[in-house]
């Protein structure tokens, strides 16, 4: 199996499956001599563990992180980062009856048709489960770079948004609901709708929208690995993502060239922000924003219709632990995808002039 890395001068490689020992990851290229906040890495896993609220699923991990390799006394050593969270709270009963069945709109039939048989506990390496890894190494990414803040917020779930935009709000109050949405009468809405879904057996989508200041002008290479590009390809490959705009997004295409430019002020400065900080492929030094979309969750407990390994017609109705949404867990995941996209960039900017 390829594709198990991220990134180019700083790497991150994740292993492990949901229902297996443990989860775990080796982060390379992190430069020596960086005192390491271990409580900043822990909490951003606590964020994004399950088991967190009746708007997740009821798996209840602490997420506990285990460093191996290249941390000494408190600071990194500049050699490969490895570590390892336990799995230690898997109920792998509740697959016995999905070991042959596939489910609809998840991994199971495209994983087998791949490799010819998986690990069907829990979704195997198909589980969101991975992703505890990805932040990791995504808090370790932001401690590269003081200047940066990277803040995520459910800005959408299913038909309910947030109708101000970002600059509106106040970031530092995603944590204030459960939903991580900082509008709280939106957020109100967001947490019983997705109640009532989960009531009703079935499950919701929606938005997240990221923000990121404090990249300096520079930051991208500007041919195949444009700066959005590979935000792109970091938020496209979280689970359940299906689709990824920044900037004005798909919304610019509706106005003309003289309602889009961003009109510059002085060197350096504009008087909007349509270009979402990136242009050319290259951080402008203006914040960069983008939002990425959801889908609802497959595993539903509702009624579904499909078929087993046989070809046999089979009615499901799935049981066990499932998120009945990913958004409050996956805003860590947007950020810590952001945190590694933008730290190797930082690093490879490094070598662009001498
Ligand atoms: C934070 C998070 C939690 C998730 N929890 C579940 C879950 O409990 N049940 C489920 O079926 N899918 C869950 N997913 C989505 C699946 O992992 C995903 O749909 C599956 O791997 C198939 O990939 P795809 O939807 O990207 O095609 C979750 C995704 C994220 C990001
Ligand atoms: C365990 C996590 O989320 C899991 C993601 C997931 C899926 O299909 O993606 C399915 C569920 O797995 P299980 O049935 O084993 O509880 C979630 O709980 C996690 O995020 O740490």
């Amino acid at each position: 199996m390829s594709g198990n890395s991220f990134g180019s001068q700083l790497k991150l490689t994740t292993f492990g499956e949901s229902h297996g020992v443990a989860i775990g990851g080796i982060l390379e290229g992190f430069p020596a001599g960086i005192s390491i906040d271990f409580e900043a890495v822990q909490k951003a896993l606590d964020r994004r563990k399950p088991g967190q609220s009746e708007l997740t699923t009821d798996r209840k991990e602490s997420d506990t992180v285990q460093f191996l390799s290249g941390i000494f006394e408190g600071k990194s050593l500049g050699t490969p980062i490895g570590f390892i969270i336990p799995n230690t709270n898997q109920k792998s009963k509740d697959y016995d009856a999905l070991k042959d069945v596939y489910r609809p709109s998840h991994a199971d039939y495209s994983w087998d048709a791949k490799y010819g048989s998986r690990d069907h506990r829990g979704g195997g390496r198909s589980s969101a489960r991975e992703t505890a890894c990805r932040v990791v190494g995504g808090a370790l990414a932001a401690q590269l770079m003081a200047e940066v803040k990277v803040s995520a917020f459910v800005q959408a779930v299913g038909p309910i948004s947030i109708s101000v935009p970002y600059t509106e709000l106040d970031l530092s109050k995603v944590d204030a609901s459960r939903i991580r949405c900082p509008h709280p009468e939106t957020a109100s809405s967001m947490e019983d709708y997705i109640l009532k879904l989960k009531e009703e057996g079935d499950s919701a989508g929606g938005v997240i929208q990221c923000v990121i200041t404090g990249v300096p002008a520079g930051w991208g290479e500007p041919v195949f690995d444009k700066l959005h590009a590979e935000l792109g390809k970091a938020m496209l490959s979280i689970n359940a993502v299906k689709g990824f705009e920044y900037g004005s997004g798909f919304a610019g295409t509706e106005l003309k060239g003289s309602e889009l430019n961003d009109s510059i002020e002085s060197v350096g400065v504009n008087r909007t922000n349509h270009s979402g900080g990136i242009q050319g492929g290259i951080s402008n030094g203006e914040d960069i924003y983008f939002r990425v979309a959801f889908k609802p969750i497959a595993s539903i407990k509702k009624k579904q219709s499909t078929v087993n390994k046989s070809g046999e017609q089979v009615d499901l109705e799935i049981q066990g632990r499932h998120d009945p949404t990913v958004l409050p867990r996956a805003v860590p995941i947007v950020e810590a995808m952001a945190q590694l996209t933008l730290a190797d960039f930082m690093l490879r900017a490094k070598t662009n002039r001498i």
